[in-house]
C-alpha cells in the first residue's frame, strides 16, 4: 500500500533522512522507532506531502508527488505530533476540517460528514466535549482531537505521530484499540512512530529503526526489539522479555547504585 524507496530529505542544508527504503501491506501497522532527533517525523511528514523529499513514494501504486492535494488526502490522513491548534475553534469544527477532501469547492457539509465526526468523537470519549474551544483543552485532550480529525478523513493510510505521548494509559489503550480495529475492519494501513517500545512491538507487525537518518533494522518486532540494537542506537541497557501476548517487551534496567 505504501513504498518508498531512496527516500532522501534534506532540511537546513542537512540530509536528515537519508535513502530509507520501507514497504507496508495494505492492512499492516508500520511503528517507526528511534532515538530524538533520528527523523521519524521527517519520514512521516514527507509520507503525508508536508515535507519535499527526493526518491520515490508509492501510495497504493501510485506515485505520491503526482498527486493533487485533495486525491493525496483522500487516501492518506496524517495526524502529527505537534499541530498548531487554532485556540479558538471548536472540537467539533475541528474535527470536522478532516472531511475537507469530500466537500465541494465553497460546499456544505453533507449529513454524512456530520455523522462521521460525530461518531469518531463519541469513540474518542469526545462527545461531550464537541462546542469546547480547543484552547480550553487539556494536554491530552488536544492530542485526541488531532487524532479524531485525522480517522475523521477516513483514508485507507494512516500516519500517527507520537500519538499517545500526552495521554494516560487509559486512553493510550482506547486510541490504539480503536485504530487497531478500524485497521482490521477496513483494511487501514498504519504507520505510526512510538517512543514507547513495547507499546510499538504489541501494535505493530513491522519495526523500521531509523537512527542518524537511515533506516538500520526492519522486520518483526522481535527482530527489531533487540537488547544490541536498543544499547547501539539508544544508548539504553534494557532486558528484552517476551510478555503475557509472546511479543517483546523491553524493560530499562537501572545502572548500578
Ligand atoms: N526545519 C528544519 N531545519 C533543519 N533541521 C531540522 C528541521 N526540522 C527538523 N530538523 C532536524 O532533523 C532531525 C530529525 O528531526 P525529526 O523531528 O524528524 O526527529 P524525530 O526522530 O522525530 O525526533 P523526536 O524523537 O525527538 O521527536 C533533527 O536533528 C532535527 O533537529
Amino acid at each position: 500500500m505504501i513504498s518508498v524507496s531512496g527516500l532522501t530529505v534534506t532540511l537546513g542544508g542537512r540530509d536528515v533522512l537519508r535513502g530509507v527504503d520501507l514497504d507496508v501491506r495494505r492492512g499492516g501497522w508500520l511503528a517507526v522507532i528511534g532515538p530524538n532527533g533520528a527523523g521519524k517525523s521527517t519520514l512521516l511528514r514527507a509520507l503525508a506531502g508536508v515535507l519535499d523529499g527526493q526518491g520515490e513514494i508509492l501510495i497504493d501504486g501510485t506515485p505520491a508527488a503526482g498527486l493533487s492535494p485533495r486525491r493525496r488526502a483522500r487516501l492518506v490522513a496524517f495526524a502529527p505530533q505537534t499541530p498548531a491548534l487554532p485556540p479558538d475553534m471548536t472540537v467539533y469544527d475541528y474535527a470536522l476540517l478532516g472531511r475537507t477532501p469530500y466537500i465541494r469547492y465553497l460546499g456544505r457539509e453533507s449529513r454524512a460528514d456530520r455523522e462521521v465526526t460525530a461518531g469518531v468523537l463519541d469513540r474518542l470519549d469526545l462527545g461531550g466535549f464537541a462546542a469546547r474551544r480547543l484552547g480550553h483543552l487539556s494536554g491530552g485532550e488536544r492530542q485526541r482531537v488531532v487524532i479524531a480529525r485525522a480517522l475523521v478523513q477516513q483514508a485507507p493510510v494512516l500516519l500517527l505521530d507520537e500519538p499517545t505521548t500526552a495521554l494516560d494509559l487509559g486512553h493510550q489503550q482506547q486510541v490504539l484499540e480503536l485504530v487497531d480495529r478500524l485497521r482490521l475492519a477496513d483494511r487501514l494501513t498504519v504507520l505510526s512512530s512510538l517512543h514507547d517500545l513495547s507499546l510499538a512491538g504489541q501494535y505493530a507487525d513491522t519495526m523500521t529503526l531509523i537512527a542518524g537518518g537511515a533506516a538500520v533494522a526492519s522486520g518483526p518486532p522481535a527482530a527489531v526489539l533487540t537488547e544490541e540494537l536498543i544499547a547501539d542506537h539508544f544508548g539504553a541497557t534494557v532486558k528484552v522479555a517476551a510478555g503475557p501476548d509472546g511479543r517483546p517487551h523491553v524493560h530499562l534496567m537501572r545502572g548500578d547504585r
